[in-house]
């Protein structure tokens, strides 16, 4: 999957050509100061602070408390309603919650109405969507019930996983070449040509070959990063390697700190020790996930940029006839939720099994549940098209 072309990153220095300003690719994809030139490993780094760790930081900053509420299982506290309820109770919370995120399923002959005449597109997140969360994020893996209800969608309307993994490993869970993919978290998209010729010679974007040989773009706005987020995973790596059952990933544009395993009482020591690394790393910011620990590049891009850069790819931009539909369970799927309400433009779906504050339109319980969406789209366009 080698480059054609030699462009090096131009988040640090080129300008961006208007035709992209709507797509928010401009030079103040830059959030953080400019200064330092090179990101190559090492030079990047602040002076190293010698002090030994403290876990006032993470008590303070508020990174415990999200630690907590992110993946909560039922019979404990719910976010956003302040509560330990038991079971049943959640039933209640839930079903109440509903009133406001209705089912996506039982809503379908809405959605299928409002879809009527309209161009499709699909985004899929990965973990929590199309597969289980389980404890070893190395097996979560997709039904092939699941990829069968996948590749269906992708026969009739364009499709694309977005996730916070890295793209080479998202593909290897899903295994489906008539995809769209963009991994770590939107930094890395393999996205269709497109042949109004606007593409080309865009510093961010470079041509490249698919699996399959075909020519796709290639969008990688923080290619840059990838010698210090690389240095950080090899950091993160040995300062975490005492905690039991704590697990790091190199995601190639980010890097995440799994501590779904990791006991309760040590999870200040990891939060601690993910906070003094990026201390030394002003360009670097943290996310939260689901029981993971996310560092990332300061720069103006995420799921929901992801989503508007594949649908100007994809020439479905700024037209009234185009309804994307985006599936996720997890916070960074709300910058995705959010572009998608605010815009206007098509239904995001949360999947979650217990009430949670978000910028979806419509919900489902779990993965069983997007399956079924899946599927009742598909049997929606056949009868449409018979
Ligand atoms: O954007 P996504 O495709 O949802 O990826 C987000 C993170 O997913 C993975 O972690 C999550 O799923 C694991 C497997 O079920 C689970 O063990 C973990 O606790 C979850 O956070 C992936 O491993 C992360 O690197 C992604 O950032």
């Amino acid at each position: 999957m080698d480059s054609k072309s030699n462009h090096s990153s131009p988040v640090l220095t080129d300008p961006i050509p208007i035709n992209k300003s709507r797509l928010g690719i401009h030079s103040n994809l830059l959030s953080y100061p400019q200064s330092g030139g090179s990101l190559s490993p090492g030079k990047h780094k602040m002076t190293p602070r010698k002090k030994p760790a403290k876990l006032d930081d993470v008590r303070s900053n508020g990174w415990l408390d999200a630690m907590k509420s992110s993946s909560p299982p039922r019979k404990k506290l719910i976010k956003g309603f302040n509560i330990e309820v038991p079971a049943d109770d959640i039933d209640i919370a839930y079903h109440s919650w509903m009133i406001k995120y209705p089912s996506a399923l039982k809503s379908f002959e809405q959605i299928s109405k409002h879809a009527k005449n309209k161009k499709i597109a699909v985004f899929l997140d990965y973990d929590g969507t199309l597969s289980p969360i389980v404890d070893d994020p190395d097996r979560a893996f997709m039904s092939d019930a699941m990829r069968s209800a996948v590749r269906n969608v992708a026969k009739y309307f364009p499709t694309a996983i977005i996730s916070g993994r890295s793209r080479d490993k998202v593909y290897e869970l899903v295994g489906l070449t008539e995809l769209f993919y963009a991994g770590s978290h939107g930094m890395d998209i393999m996205g269709p040509v497109k042949h109004t010729g606007s593409d080309d010679g865009h510093p961010n974007c470079v041509r490249s070959i698919d699996q399959e040989g075909k020519e796709v773009n290639l969008f990688q706005p923080a290619r840059e990063f990838i010698p210090m987020i690389d240095e950080v995973f090899r950091t993160l790596v040995e300062n975490t390697k005492d905690i039991k059952g704590a697990k790091v990933e190199n995601h190639k544009f980010c890097t995440s700190v799994h501590y779904r395993n990791v006991e309760e009482k040590n999870w200040p020591i990891i939060a601690q020790c993910v906070h003094d690394i990026l201390k030394d790393y002003p360009r670097l910011r943290l996310t939260h996930g689901r029981k993971v620990l996310e560092v990332r590049p300061v720069i103006d891009w995420n799921k929901g940029k992801a989503v508007e850069f594949l649908l100007e790819s994809l020439g479905l931009s700024d037209r009234d006839d185009v309804l994307p539909i985006y599936i996720g369970d997890d916070k960074t799927d709300e910058d995705a939720f959010k572009v998608l309400k605010e815009g206007n433009m098509g239904y995001g779906i949360l999947v979650s099994s217990v009430p949670k504050e978000s910028n979806a339109i419509f919900s489902v319980r779990d993965p069983s549940e997007v399956k079924k969406f899946l599927k009742a789209l598909v049997r929606w366009k056949r009868l449409e098209e018979a």
